[in-house]
């Protein structure tokens, strides 16, 4: 299996921070991810920003679209993106757009499995259209209710889909070793980094953990 790719979220709404602590991880991560509010809040011109100034590193643009899928993603797959995030509860078609957009850009679309009901059926269908990777997704209201992506990465890793499997959701030191050992392809990782006293010794940490399964 390749190395799985280390994902920093980047959930702040500034944008001179976001593009800061990208900065301080950037030696650390392989993807960074403008989370669902901030490319609310800053649209374009911070995908654009960060593609200009890490032209090394994947960029994935967490739109979380839910309609008019091929619509929506264009123009973010047009300035820069590597991957856009569709909601799998948005249903087949929405998922099939940001894939043709993707296609149209050589670049990949990612179904997010957050709040849908039958993730197994989901994830069939969308790997069978061409979905790229799967994402395993407790959100930040799930996570303060309790809830783990542990279960659902387990019940999509054994389907053994022709796709990378994402997983976010409160990632820690302490569990994401057992999340890399589980399937995970990609780890995605948000508040244990910019939340710590040092961000970018949290993303050193989080590195060398991953790359010693
Ligand atoms: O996708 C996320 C959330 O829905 C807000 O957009 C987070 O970026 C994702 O959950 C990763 O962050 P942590 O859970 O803090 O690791």
């Amino acid at each position: 299996m390749a190395k799985p790719l280390i994902q920093m979220a980047l959930d702040s709404l500034d944008f001179d921070q976001t593009v800061g602590l990208a900065t301080l991880v950037a030696p650390y991560v392989d993807i960074f991810e403008i989370g669902t509010p901030c490319i609310k809040y800053n649209g374009l011109n911070l995908v654009k920003e960060l593609r200009a100034r890490f032209p090394e590193k994947l960029l994935l643009v967490d739109l979380k679209t839910m309609d008019a899928g091929e619509y929506e993603a264009t123009p973010f797959y047009a300035a820069g993106a590597d991957i856009c995030t569709v909601l799998g509860v948005s249903g087949l078609a929405t998922c099939a757009g940001v894939i043709k957009a993707a296609n149209a850009y050589g670049a990949e679309a990612q179904i997010d499995l957050i709040n849908v009901e039958d993730k197994v059926a989901c994830a069939r269908a969308t790997a069978d259209m061409g979905a790229h990777i799967m994402g395993i997704h407790t959100g930040l209201d799930a996570q303060a209710a309790g809830h783990t992506p542990f279960a659902d990465l387990n019940d999509i890793a054994r389907l053994g889909l022709n796709v990378r499997i994402s997983v976010a959701g409160g990632i820690k030191p302490s569990t994401v070793q057992d999340v890399v050992r589980a399937g995970a392809n990609i780890i995605v990782v948000g508040a244990a980094i910019y939340g710590a006293a040092s961000p970018a010794d949290a993303a050193r940490e989080i590195r060398e953990l991953v790359d010693a399964v």
